[in-house]
């Protein structure tokens, strides 16, 4: 096994799109939710990098090319403006900016969320990479980001329905990116055995 100190830290880049929170209507709890489930999660020290931002697509997209481009973040999670609203526009700045479309993503997040919501298939959330940085959209409210990345799971604690975050370590691992370690009993980072 390996231990936390011999493990690479992480940056991470952590953005909240919301017009409400980001204009002091409401207090922002997109960025705790990510962070504290962050570092629940994961085993590596984790670099933060947060961002406020309103619902506004160029802001968005540049946002998202500075965590990617300048502060080199391995994985940046979005939470909010993902749904039908006219000022919901996370997927079109993502999409914008991105290299590669991961459809996977997007797909998983509405299969886990149908287990908690009817109208999970209202969340356009996109998965996609830029250079060599990882983007993943989630939904604003903020309950939904354990329920997106972790999945669903039994009284028992057993998975029913696999997070997305079970993906997110190999993915990042076949980008060429650093060596993630989850805790198991928040959620399982799956790899195929090596031949
Ligand atoms: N950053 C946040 N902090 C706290 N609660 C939030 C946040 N973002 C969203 N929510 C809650 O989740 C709901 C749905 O989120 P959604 O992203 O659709 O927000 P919205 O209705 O477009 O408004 P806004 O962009 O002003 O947050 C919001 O109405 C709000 O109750
Ligand atoms: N896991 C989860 N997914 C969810 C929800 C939720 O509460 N939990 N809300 C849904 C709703 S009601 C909407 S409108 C869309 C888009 O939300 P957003 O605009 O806040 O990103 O996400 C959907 N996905």
């Amino acid at each position: 096994m390996t231990h936390p100190h011999h493990l690479p830290s992480v940056k991470i880049g952590i953005v909240s799109i919301s017009d409400r929170a980001s204009a002091g209507v409401y207090t922002d709890e997109g960025l705790p939710a990510l962070r504290d489930w962050l570092t629940r999660a994961l085993k590596n020290t984790v670099e933060f990098e947060e961002r406020l931002i309103p619902d506004e697509q160029p802001l968005i997209e540049s946002t998202l090319i500075e965590l990617c481009d300048i502060q080199s973040c391995a994985l940046i999670l979005t939470t909010g403006g993902t749904g039908p609203s006219p000022r919901d526009v996370t997927p079109e700045a993502t999409l914008a900016v991105a290299h590669r479309v991961m459809p996977g993503f997007g797909e998983q997040m509405r299969q886990i969320s149908l287990h908690y919501v009817p109208t999970a298939i209202l969340s356009r959330q996109v998965g996609v990479i830029r250079g060599t940085s990882l983007i993943l959209n989630l939904p604003g409210r903020p309950k939904a980001i354990a329920e997106t990345l972790e999945g669903v799971k039994n009284t028992d604690g057993d998975t029913l329905v696999h997070g997305i975050f079970s993906s997110v370590p190999y993915c990042i691992e076949l980008m060429g990116g650093v060596y993630l370690e989850t805790h198991e009993d928040v959620v399982k980072a799956f790899r195929p055995k090596k031949k």
